[in-house]
């Protein structure tokens, strides 16, 4: 069983336990539920941003601990004022020490588009990623089939979200591709074996078609890496690690912004 096999098993448990717990009717009644999301799209494209989507990430199964002494409102609020073209929340709580309300309290100190990060393959979950104060969620082709992908897509659009499909390979992108998704992401890292190369996102970049906006993510450490992958297309970079294992997250995107 690979860590993604495991990881997905534990969130369909997940899943229906929040089920049980918290009814769609409860969901719907949140004071999220029926705001307007940002548009990612908008964000990425504005020049005054840096185009990086910076995550508030406190563990990881590849690194163990990276870092759980600082606040997310603290981290979020300073990634936004960095220059963030977007913020990344894990809400996994066994793999990642994620936390549901961690994405309300940056929700609720930001305003600027807000990815939820988890492995979503339940309707369940697109309607609460709304009702925490989502802007967008992610679909990982790893672990959906096309149909999967298709459904949840449409009822994230439904509901004013923006969809970032994650691909690693390929052929994960050319079975994924829909009309219902924002943005395309080419995840760096193997999410079997944890191995991560850049060279993934040049090789993949040419054949995201035009109209999806091209994300990076992971493994990004040095500006000039920033540098390359908008040469080769990219409008995003999703980076966690780089800024999140120092003790202030938020003045190590500081300090990575000045040198971009
Ligand atoms: O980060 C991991 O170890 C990991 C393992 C298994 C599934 C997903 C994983 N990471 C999720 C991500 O995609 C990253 O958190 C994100 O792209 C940022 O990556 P990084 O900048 O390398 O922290």
């Amino acid at each position: 069983m690979t860590i993604l096999d495991k990881i997905v098993a534990n969130k369909k448990r997940e899943v229906a336990a929040a089920k049980k717990r918290t009814s769609y009717i409860a969901l719907e009644e949140s004071e999220y539920f029926h705001r307007d999301t940002y548009s990612f799209k908008e964000f990425l494209l504005d020049p005054a941003r840096t185009g990086i989507i910076a995550e508030f990430k406190r563990k990881s199964p590849s690194k163990g601990i990276i870092n759980d002494k600082v606040r997310v409102s603290a981290v979020t609020t300073d990634y936004a004022a960095a220059g963030a073209s977007a913020l990344s929340v894990l809400t996994d709580r066994k793999f990642f020490m994620g936390r549901k309300a961690d994405l309300v309290k940056a929700r609720s100190v930001n305003n600027i588009p807000v990815l939820r990060k988890d492995f979503m393959i339940d309707e369940y979950q697109v309607i609460e990623a709304k009702s925490l104060g989502a802007d967008i969620i992610l679909l990982i082709a790893a672990i959906l089939s096309p149909a999967e992908i298709d459904t949840l897509a449409k009822l994230a659009k439904s509901l004013g979200l923006n969809v970032l499909l994650e691909v690693h390979n390929l052929e994960e992108l050319e079975r994924s591709i829909n009309p219902n998704l924002d943005a395309i992401g080419v995840n760096n890292r193997n999410l079997a074996d944890f191995t991560v190369s850049v060279e993934t996102s040049y090789q993949l970049a040419k054949h995201i078609p035009a109209e999806f906006m091209k994300i990076s993510e992971s493994a990004i450490s040095d500006p000039e890496t920033i540098r390359q992958l908008k040469l080769a297309g990219f409008n995003g970079f999703l980076i966690g690690e780089t800024f999140m294992k120092q003790a202030d997250p938020g003045q190590a995107m500081r300090d990575f912004v000045a040198q971009l």
